[in-house]
């Protein structure tokens, strides 16, 4: 299904009937169900297209207007209002929406076949007519079939000899059971609508539970009466077994026809997910959103261990020959037995106890390669993945890297990843010889003794829904444990990353504290999940001694009665042992896989994610002038989309000009450097670069011919001669020190132990602030841009070394771009051009005589620069002590220009 956007509007092109005025059960709004004719639909019969709209004006009124269409089906009934959620539904089709200038995104809906949507639009009155006729039916048959077994012939005898072997009753009661579900179901449906996400879980397992136990009964009941049955009354045996399972799949699948609206509501909400995910500067979608099914990441999973294929293969293989051989080790322990206590042969048990030992060493050769051709190749998938998010993370637009913190980041890429490729290693090897030694075991059960093996099988149905619920309870735990550790995490990355700021302001009490209640959210959750596993581990296990009790007494009957050996017996049991090892190792892997799928599918929704901003540009001229428009560009920032922090600037930059970025904190001069360097996409207006869109520019060219000098610079932890040729594939020694020397940098570089290679430490923690600016702008400058962007980059250092890179950006850089953001009165005003910038707008432009001359921002600026070097405030005196020289000649400056 798609669905489309559109603001107070209708569909077009399609048909209204009356609409049916009620009072919005919420508020005070009234608001009118209309029901779409279907006719004009084209399309696929299991897709639809929805326009949302806002509540509109009517008659003076404010109506909302609500239209389901689905096709095939006129009648549905109308949906209960939700305020947070106006909109109209209409049959027009995704193409022609699209065509109308609407905006078409996809809904994600189950296909529903159309005898099931017949059904679902006939309640709630069919659903109770289709619910009695069922109950009746059920009881009718299964009276029928069973007395015609000819064992009894009245109900009424039934109830007065009760027997569980022949008696009417029990096998009424079932289908008693099933009929009153049922008709609960509807009093559900029509009293509270559609049933809720919560009831829907409780009631499917409700009914699997009711489903499983009729089945189970009916099962038992042929398995009791299996030895004793007359001829002619088993073929009405199987039928009443046969018919209490169609009856037990009909109770389903009725019921889930009950829910079929909710999977539509469903639709609705994911929409409505996906309506959020459309604003403006939210992340792109992923192709797997939060909740998806574990089989779909498991997919993904193994589709990344394609190139690990043949390993695995082999490691397969491997995993084969061990399980096979401890299969068949209980069947010829059962041989022995035979030997020794039945046919009292020393050769049988010699042959056998041969075959026991070739197996047993066989199978321990093959698990030692198995398992070490697993971890080789879950080690390659590790490194395979984490290579793979890296690079996706680096490909993510910077307002990714605004949203997300870096410690949540840091958390997918190694904690995440490394869980995923453990659990996996562990496990998938682990569960892999599980469910192949369950099926082999399986099959040599049956063949031993199919009664026994049907009484094992019975269990099966109520392990499988404890281990489904548990497994479903214990995914979201371990999602949650996670998510708490990113948090803990996130506050570990930030406190450590910024330890002189914790240890100035003395709160390193507090942060410790924050850290350890990130780390009690975790305890919780580790509690809550150990918690559910007691309960799992004891309801397995007495699920698991129930049927161990049933097999030997049964088992010993069989035996007695002669219809199976004593050896058989004892590898049955044996069997049933190594099954029960089995399904708990697949029950504990269940449950590390789901942390595993937990982890995973955080890793694959970063993995996964599309950037919003690609850079597909391919213009690399050899020639650039390097002129710089910015026409009517108004801009946010991706996490506050609704804040414009520019509004419709324009102003030019001039090659061989020096241009400065002025204006108060906050009025936007660092973002429109961060668009110049197309960091962001633009909300409207043009950047254009020699008179071309500067996202039309090949990523890389843009790089080599745009640098930028940060206001707080960031140097690596590498040596400064890497540092200053980051991003350079080879650079000359005489190029690295000429940059410096422009830079001012070469002279304090040259007095360092290590000269070049010393270290520059994490975040070029081993520098002063200047020193780090003084590296960075020999990073910018060796590159010889055509346009050179210098934000505060100079505001760290002193006097003498701002004038030593001004004359290098005024002097040897004269046929380039420069752009200088600053404060600084020395460093702006001897700029080309000025450009005031206030509130996001651009509010003068013109030389420093000229805007001085023009009164206004500027000066204000000027004068408040001076006046807050006040001499009665010492601090003030204190901080600028170094440029005071330079603000009283911009003083007298001032004062001779106003
Ligand atoms: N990454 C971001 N996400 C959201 N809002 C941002 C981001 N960066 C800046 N802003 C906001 O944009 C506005 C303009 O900020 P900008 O950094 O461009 O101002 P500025 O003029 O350079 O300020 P300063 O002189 O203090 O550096 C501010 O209100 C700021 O809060």
């Amino acid at each position: 299904m798609r669905g489309v956007e559109r603001d107070g509007c209708e569909a077009p092109g399609t048909e209204e009937r009356q609409p049916q005025r009620r009072a919005d059960p919420e508020g005070d709004a009234t608001y009118a169900v209309v029901e779409t004719a279907t006719e004009n639909f084209q399309g696929d019969t299991n897709t639809g297209t929805m326009v949302f709209s806002t509540p509109r004006e009517h008659e003076g009124r404010s109506l909302r207007w609500r239209r389901w269409a689905d096709p095939g089906s006129r009648n549905l009934p109308a949906l209960p209002w939700k305020k947070s959620c106006p909109r109209i539904f209409s049959s027009e089709p995704a193409s022609s929406a699209k065509n109308n200038g609407l905006k078409v995104f996809p809904v994600s809906r189950r296909a529903i076949p159309n005898i099931f949507k017949l059904l679902a639009a006939m309640k709630p009155r069919a659903a109770t007519f289709v619910t009695l006729m069922f109950t009746a039916a059920d009881l009718i048959i299964t009276a029928f079939l069973h007395t015609n077994r000819g064992k009894s012939k009245t109900i009424f005898l039934d109830q007065v000899h009760l027997n569980v072997l022949s008696s009417t009753l029990d096998v009424w009661g079932p289908s008693l059971l099933r009929g009153l579900l049922l008709c609960g179901a509807l009093i559900g449906v029509t009293n509270y609508g559609l049933l809720r996400q919560k009831w829907w879980t409780t009631s499917l397992a409700t009914i699997y539970f009711v489903g499983a136990v009729t089945g189970i009964y009916a099962l038992m009941q042929l398995l009791l009466q299996s030895g004793e049955q007359e001829a002619e009354g088993e073929p009405w045996l199987w039928s009443l077994l046969a018919w209490t399972c169609v009856s037990s799949v009909t109770l389903l699948s009725l019921w889930w026809i009950f829910l079929v609206p909710h999977s539509q509501e469903k639709g609705e909400l994911n929409s409505e997910n996906m309506k959020a995910e459309e604003r403006p500067g939210k992340a792109a979608s992923t192709n797997l959103q939060k909740g998806q099914p574990s089989v779909a990441t498991i997919a993904l999973l193994l589709s990344h261990c394609k190139p690990d294929a043949a390993l695995i293969g082999v490691a397969f293989i491997f995993l084969l020959g061990s399980t096979l051989a401890d299969i068949f080790s209980p069947y010829y322990a059962g041989l022995v037995m035979d030997g020794i206590v039945v046919q009292k042969s020393l050769d049988q048990v010699s042959n056998s106890v041969g075959f026991l030992t070739l197996f047993s060493v066989g199978s321990a050769c093959s698990a030692g390669v198995r398992v070490y051709l697993f971890s080789s190749a879950y080690t390659r998938l590790n490194l395979r993945i984490r290579h793979l998010l890296f690079h996706a993370l680096l490909s993510q637009e910077i307002g990714f890297f605004d949203e997300y913190q870096t410690g949540d980041i840091i958390s997918r890429l190694t904690a995440d990843t490394a869980k995923m490729s453990d659990v996996l290693a562990g496990n998938v090897n682990l569960f892999l010889r599980s469910a192949v030694k369950v099926l082999g075991i399986i099959i040599i059960m049956f063949s031993i003794s199919w009664q026994l093996s049907l009484v094992t099988v019975l269990g099966f149905p109520i392990m499988l829904l404890v281990s489904k619920a548990y497994g479903s309870y214990y995914k979201k735990l371990a999602e949650g444990v996670q998510d708490a550790h990113a948090k803990a995490n996130n506050i570990a990355v930030e406190v450590l990353s910024a330890m002189k700021t914790v240890r100035s302001f003395a709160n390193e009490e507090t942060e410790s504290q924050l850290y350890k209640e990130k780390l009690q959210q975790v305890h919780i959750l580790c509690k809550k999940e150990a918690t559910a596993a007691t309960f799992f581990t004891w309801s397995a296990s007495f699920t698991q001694l129930v049927l161990q009790f049933s097999i030997l007494y049964y088992g010993s009957h069989l035996v007695i009665s002669g219809q199976i050996t004593s050896g058989n017996l004892v590898s049955f049991i044996i069997y049933i042992f190594l099954l029960g090892d089995c399904m708990q190792d697949i029950n504990s892997v269940h449950s590390a896989l789901m942390q595993g799928v937990g982890a995973a599918e955080k890793v694959f929704q970063l993995l996964e994610r599309k950037p919003v901003m690609v850079y597909e540009g391919t213009l690399a001229p050899e020639h650039l002038e390097g002129k710089v428009e910015f026409e009517h560009v108004t801009f946010a920032y991706p996490t506050r989309p609704n804040v414009h922090v520019l509004k419709n600037v324009s102003f030019t930059l001039h090659p061989g000009k020096v241009t400065a970025l002025v204006g108060p904190s906050g009025s936007g001069k660092s973002s429109c450097v961060n668009i110049l360097e197309n960091f962001y996409p633009l909300h409207e207006g043009h950047v254009l670069l020699d008179g071309r869109p500067i996202s039309t520019y090949d990523h890389k060219y843009l790089r080599k011919k745009v640098s930028l000098v940060s206001q707080e610079p960031v140097l690596f932890a590498r040596s400064i001669r890497n540092n200053i040729m980051y991003g350079l594939e080879a650079s000359p020694e005489c190029a690295i020190v000429q940059a410096a020397e422009k830079a001012n940098a070469h002279s304090f570089v040259s007095e360092l132990p290590d000269g070049y290679n010393t270290e520059a430490g994490e975040k070029g923690a081993q520098l002063s602030g200047g020193q780090k600016q003084r590296v960075a702008i020999a990073r910018a400058l060796i590159r010889n841009p055509q346009i050179l962007i210098l934000d505060e980059a100079t505001s760290a250092l002193d006097a003498e070394s701002e004038h030593a890179i001004q004359r290098a950006v005024g002097g040897n850089l004269q046929k380039h771009t420069v752009l200088i953001v600053a404060h600084r009165l020395s460093t702006v005003e001897k700029a080309h051009h000025i450009i005031v910038l206030d509130k996001g707008c651009v509010v003068q432009q013109g030389t420093h005589k000229q805007l001085m001359e023009e009164g206004g921002l500027y000066s204000k600026l000027v004068q408040r620069q001076v006046l807050v070097r006040d001499p009665g405030d010492e601090d003030s005196i204190g901080s600028v002590v170094q440029t005071s020289a330079l603000q009283s000649a911009t003083l007298r400056k001032a004062t001779a220009g106003t």
